[in-house]
């Protein structure tokens, strides 16, 4: 049944983002992005659950380790938010997060690993990106969703490459980055190569038909009032979840 969900262009998925937090909506940006960074933390423990207790001191779990990849936007938010759950999930999260929005959302979830002693991957990106790639087991790309357009600007060009080089587990959250958002992946533009798990947020964006990976929905806010108004066919969760598999 989630086979048939609504897959949205740029314009659908920017209107009803505005639309969940209009007077109509009721919605604040920090509660939807909570709902979702805990949705991409959800689907990350699904797919990647931690191994079992580690047998040398100062070994992690399998899994443990998770490079979170910020970028400027609210993407790179839900990426911030899922680093604080993983935490409390029992990973060792750790945050590159190059281009850092000083509004008070992104700070106010900045300080809240601080406090979790969560470690941030600071510029330059050689051989600080690197070191950090090479000692992850997974990574989260939360550098780009549905307002991306055009060809990657840098320094997200270097990133990019460089995740694709590290050849570690990508979990993409909305769209691959990179990804048009209505083509899908295009011949010779960058963009993150064949990412092993996708989290759409919402409702899949029609790029990501082409997605070949384990497909995972999450945020799951809208209400059937909306769903109707937008001709939407929303994912069915099941029990507490807030991830449906499509
Ligand atoms: N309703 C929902 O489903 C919710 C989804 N959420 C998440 O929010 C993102 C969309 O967030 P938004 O802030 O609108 O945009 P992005 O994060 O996708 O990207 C904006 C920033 O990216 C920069 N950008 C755009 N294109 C490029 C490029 N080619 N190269 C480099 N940088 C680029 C852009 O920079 P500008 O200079 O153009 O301003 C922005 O800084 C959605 O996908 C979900 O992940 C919400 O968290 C909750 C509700
Ligand atoms: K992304």
């Amino acid at each position: 049944m989630n086979k048939l969900v609504t897959y949205l262009g740029q314009k659908a998925a920017q209107a009803i983002d505005v639309e969940l937090m209009s007077a109509q909506g009721g919605f604040s940006i920090d509660q939807l992005m909570e709902l979702a960074g805990l949705s991409v933390a959800q689907a990350v423990e699904r797919a990647f659950p931690l191994g079992g207790a580690p047998t040398a001191p100062g070994e992690l779990p399998k899994n443990a380790r998770v490079l979170v990849c910020c970028g400027p936007g609210n993407n790179g938010g839900d990426g911030l938010v899922a680093a604080r759950h993983l935490r409390h999930f029992g990973y060792a999260p750790m945050v590159f997060y190059p281009k850092k929005s000083k509004k008070p959302l992104f700070t106010g979830l900045m300080t809240q690993l601080i406090n979790l002693d969560i470690p941030f991957v600071n510029e330059p990106l050689a051989p600080v990106l690197d070191d950090a790639l090479q000692s992850s087991d997974l990574i989260i790309d939360a550098l780009f969703g549905f307002s991306f357009s055009g060809d990657v600007r840098a320094p997200f060009d270097q990133v990019i490459q460089k995740i694709n080089d590290s050849k570690r587990p990508i979990v993409s959250v909305d769209v691959p980055s990179g990804w048009d958002v209505e083509q899908g992946p295009i011949e010779g533009k960058l963009k993150i190569e064949s990412p092993a798990v996708l989290v759409s947020l919402t409702t899949p964006k029609l790029g990501c038909l082409k997605f070949e990976g384990t497909h995972f929905v999450g945020g799951r806010f809208v209400p059937p009032t909306l769903a109707a108004k937008f001709g939407l066919t929303l994912p069915v969760y099941e029990r507490s979840n807030q991830i449906a598999r499509l």
